[in-house]
């Protein structure tokens, strides 16, 4: 779609980036990690065991080739994501083009040792149980965002 709008526009510039994993609040807590209904994702799922309704979290299975067995993912703050789009906005400057890049730690974080560090964190257990493998979940998604810092 972007090479086609770039052909009609030679002179537009634009932003595309690429979101992995995003998590986190603003420290004023005015948004954040706070869905309506049961979440699907594991970071708000897991912050309302963190606070003790449900009781544990599902963690969907135990048997990736990763550290540990579960899932992972390329976790990134909205905070860290919103500066990331200013420094875009900044290094675009004048130049012409599309820029597609991706928004990402490149670090995998499984989801025991995402357990882990709320655990430690909030300073209290998060129970979980081992269940089946969610339908389509790859076992690994982490990002290169050598295009980011490299600009
Ligand atoms: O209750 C949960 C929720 C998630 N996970 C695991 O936690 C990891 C992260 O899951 P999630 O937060 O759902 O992120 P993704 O798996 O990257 O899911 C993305 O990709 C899905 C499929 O495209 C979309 O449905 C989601 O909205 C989108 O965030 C995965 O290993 C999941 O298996 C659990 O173990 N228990």
């Amino acid at each position: 779609m972007y090479s086609g709008i770039r052909r009609q526009l030679p002179a537009l510039r634009g932003l595309s980036p690429r979101y992995f994993n995003l998590v986190g609040a603003r420290p004023s807590g005015l948004w954040g990690e706070e869905p309506r209904g049961t979440p699907d994702n594991l970071m708000p799922y897991v912050a309302r065991v963190a606070a003790g309704q449900p009781d544990r979290l599902s963690v969907f299975g135990d048997d990736c080739p990763t550290a540990g067995g579960t899932g992972a993912r390329d976790y990134i703050h909205a905070m860290d994501l919103g500066e990331g789009h200013c420094a875009a906005l900044a290094h675009l400057g004048g130049e012409s083009g599309m820029r597609t890049f991706n928004l990402g730690t490149g670090t995998g974080t499984s989801v025991l040792q995402l357990i882990a560090a709320l655990e430690a964190a909030g300073g209290r257990d998060v129970p979980y149980r081992i269940t089946a493998r969610r339908p389509g979940d790859v076992a690994t998604l982490v990002t290169d965002p050598a295009a980011a810092a490299t600009g």
